[in-house]
Parts: C-alpha cells; structure tokens; sequence
C-alpha cells in the first residue's frame, strides 16, 4: 500500500510517531517502543494501520461532510423523531444531573433531547449558583444548590452522576439509597471494594445501576465482538490496547495535577483498557500481571488472563498503554485483537460514532476495511441512554454493563496497582 503522510509528529523518550490526516480520517500510528524493563522482551510490536488513501476526491468530500454531521450530532441538541424510541412506554423518565459537568452535555442533555420518553428535569452541583446558571443555558427547568435535595425529590426517577470519580461512591450510595435509578460515570468507582458496595446498594434498594462506558453500545464494538466470538480469523491470542490523547495539564497548561489528582485522571482513562480486555476475553481471569508502569502520563500494564476452568486453555496475553502527555492531534484509541489466522484492529474504539476502521485482516486472505455507524450518526452516548432506558423499564441492566462487570474490571485495577507498586521498588531498588 502506498503511505500519505500529511502531518508526523515525532516524540518523546518511548519513540512515538504519529501520522494524521483527518480529513479523510486517514490516521496511521505506529509505536516503537522499547524492550520492557522488567522482563526483556519487547513490550509492543510495532504497527501501523493506514485508512483509505488519496483525498480530494467526491467520495472523500462525502465523507468528510458526514463527519461534520456526526460532531454535530454529537455536540447539540436535537428533535425526538417520529420514530425515535418507545412512545408507548407510558411516562418518561425523569432524569436529575448530578454535577454540571461538560460530559453531562453530551451524555445525558443532548442524547435525551433526541428522545420522547427522558426528561432532564433536575440539576444539582455543590457550588451554589453554578447549578442555577447550568440549569438557564441548558433549558433544564430545576436547580438544586445541594446533592441531598436532588436526593429527596421525588419527582426524580434517576439520576446521572458524572462528577470526580473520588465522590462515585459517597455520591452512588445516596442516590441509590433514595430509590434512584443511577447512570454513573466511568470509573464506577475507585476501587473494586467501593463497586461491590454500590452493586449491593443497588440490589438491595431494587433499583437500576449501570456504569457509564459509552463505548460499549455502539455497533462498531458489538461486530468486533461479534468477529471475536464466531473467530472469524481464529481465536484470541493477543490483545493491544491504546487510550493516548493529549492533556495539556500534563504540560502544565491550564492548571497542574497533584499527584494523588494525575492518578486518578489516569485511571479515568486506562480504565477503558482494561475494560476493552474484559470484553473481549469475557469469563477470563488475570493468570499473571505481566508488567505495570505508572510513569504519570504514561501507564502501561501487561496480563496474562487464562480460561477460568482449565489454565492451560486459551492464554491471552493483554497489553495497554494509557497516554496523555504525548503531543497529537487527534487521540489515538485503538484495539489490535491478534488471533490465530489473522489480526483485527478498530481505530478509535473509544468514540467510534465520530469515525472509525475496523480492518480485518486474515493472514493468507484478503484484508478488508468495515465501517458499522448503525443509525447515522447516532452517538456512543445516545445508544447507552437506549441501554439505561431499557435497564430502568425492565429493572434489568444490559449483559454489557452489569455491575458485576465493572466490579470485575476494578479488581483487575486492584492487582495492576499492586504491580505498579512492585515496579516502583524495584525501580527504587535498582538506583540504590
Ligand atoms: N464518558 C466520557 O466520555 C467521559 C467521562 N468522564 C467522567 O466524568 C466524571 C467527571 O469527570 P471530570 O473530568 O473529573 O469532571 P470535572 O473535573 O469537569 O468535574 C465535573 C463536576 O464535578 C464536580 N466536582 C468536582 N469535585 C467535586 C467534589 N469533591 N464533590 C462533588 N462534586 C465535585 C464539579 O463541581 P464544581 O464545578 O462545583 O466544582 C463539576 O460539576 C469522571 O468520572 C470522568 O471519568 C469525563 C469525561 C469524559
Ligand atoms: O472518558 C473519557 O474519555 C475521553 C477522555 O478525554 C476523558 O479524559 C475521559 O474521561
């Protein structure tokens, strides 16, 4: 294949070249890096996976203009068509928004505008004032100045947390405790123990809880599944996760994390790592934690996650890197599943409803290219209001989202953590 480079940007201590050219989504990244620390092996391969090629042309100029309507969708509001969703469902829900968060805008405002049967009805934030103006720009008709009277309405059926992921669980455990359904934000919580008590709030208090990973719902990650489960180039052997996007408070710009705050604006991210991880070797457990590294901005982990039943069945190596301190333009969230007879990749599996690739690629056949965006441009965040409805009105959460997944993920955390802190001292232990 012939290569088009339109910007490169060479970077960085762990050897990072990143080619970009959004207008025709033609986004390459390839990764050198080098061997792991710990074990002596190359920690990645390097890969590089180019879009289609040449611009220019009507195709691409159509292209183009369908991206401009998908950011579009994404970033405003919009009618409720007169198909869209469930007019007989009887009363809609009433949604209260805990924080007045950017995320909310397009999670919850813009994707219920698109909808008859949610009503975003209520907002709450712990600075006095803010939730009022939130409320005026927003066309939200309640203000609350404090969390606990959001709680005690009860004209409020649910509610969408997405404030630090230091406050999920205190601010989870009220909600829950007040008969509220809860869509919280990503990482459900900061830990597995503080999951397993917001599952149990749930359960106990018979109502809806379901973790807000977005990505999961969109048709792109369902045929990636679909490709890994019917094995269509054979079964897993490797799995290749990378969440990199610039921070620019990783450069100081805006404003500085302290180091407890850069660690779990980290987590906020390499969490969909791992999470990618689970749902594609669902049913597996962690056999080893490879390698961990929490260099700041750049985590990496290594695992090897083997069949429940029988260890020597089905191993599967995982490696992730997490990435903010990288300078890009566009992010580079990508998923390289490497099986027996071949490899498949999807390009920005983290918001597949703006673009994305997924290449398939057997090893003695054709390679081919598939794009999957289900309902024009509907959002990431439009099919996971679709998947909360649904959990709400049948008191029922999704396979994809069940806390016990999220419970599952933070335990895998829990054990990288740990293998973060083994690194760190032998680190400390080398330079003595
Ligand atoms: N799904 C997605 O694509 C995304 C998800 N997220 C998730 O959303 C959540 C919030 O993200 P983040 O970037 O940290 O948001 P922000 O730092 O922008 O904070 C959002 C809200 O949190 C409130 N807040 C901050 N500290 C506290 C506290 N101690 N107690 C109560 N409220 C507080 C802020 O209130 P105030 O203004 O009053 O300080 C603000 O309303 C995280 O869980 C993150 O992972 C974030 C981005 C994208
Ligand atoms: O969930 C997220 O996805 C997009 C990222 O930019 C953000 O930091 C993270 O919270």
């Amino acid at each position: 294949m012939q290569r088009r480079h339109s910007f490169s940007l060479i970077q960085n201590q762990s050897t990072r070249i990143i080619v970009l050219f959004p207008s025709s989504y033609h986004i390459a990244v390839r990764r050198r890096v080098e061997p792991s620390r710990s074990r002596g092996r190359p920690r990645r391969r390097a890969h590089t996976h180019y879009g289609r090629q040449g611009s220019g042309s009507l195709e691409e100029k159509k292209s183009s203009m369908e991206l401009v309507g998908r950011v579009r969708r994404l970033l405003t509001q919009g009618g409720a068509t007169e198909d869209s969703d469930a007019d007989d469902v009887g009363a809609p829900i009433r949604v209260g928004l805990v924080g007045a968060s950017n995320i909310s805008k397009f999670a919850m405002i813009n994707a219920a505008s698109r909808r008859k049967d949610v009503e975003v009805r209520a907002v709450a934030t712990r600075t006095p004032g803010k939730a009022r103006e939130f409320a005026a720009t927003n066309g939200i008709p309640v203000a609350h100045d404090d969390f606990a009277s959001l709680f005690a309405d009860e004209t409020i059926d649910a509610v969408y947390i997405s404030v630090v992921t230091e406050e999920h669980l205190n601010l989870g455990l009220q909600a829950l405790r007040a008969g509220k359904h809860v869509l919280l934000e990503k990482p459900l919580a900061l830990d597995a123990q503080e999951a397993r008590e917001l599952r149990d709030a749930a359960k106990e208090h018979n109502v809806v809880l379901m973790e807000a990973m977005h990505y999961k719902h969109h048709p792109a990650l369902k045929r990636l599944r679909e490709l890994v489960e019917t094995e269509a180039v054979g079964t897993v052997q490797e799995i290749d996760v990378c969440f990199a996007k610039f921070d620019a408070s990783a450069w100081g710009i805006g404003g500085k994390y302290t180091p407890e705050k850069l660690r779990t604006k980290m987590l906020d991210r390499w969490i969909y790592c791992i999470d990618l991880v689970q749902l594609l070797a669902p049913g597996r457990k962690v056999k080893t934690v490879c390698s961990a590294e929490d260099a700041g901005f750049i985590v990496r982990g290594e695992l090897e996650l083997c069949d429940r039943d029988d260890e020597r069945k089905g191993l599967v190596r995982a490696t992730w890197e997490a990435d903010a301190q990288t300078v890009r333009i566009l992010p580079a969230w990508v998923a390289t599943v490497q099986c027996a007879e071949g490899k498949l990749v999807l390009q920005n599996f983290n918001f597949p409803s703006l673009y994305h690739r997924l290449y398939i690629e057997p090893t003695n056949g054709p390679a081919r290219v598939e794009t999957h965006y289900g309902e024009v441009g509907k959002t990431t965040f439009e099919y996971q209001l679709d998947a909360f409805c649904r959990a709400v009105r049948e008191r029922h959460v999704d396979s994809l989202v069940p806390p016990e997944a999220s419970v599952a993920t933070l335990e895998i955390v829990d054990k990288v953590r740990a293998a973060f802190a083994d690194s760190e001292n032998e680190r400390k232990n080398e330079s003595d």
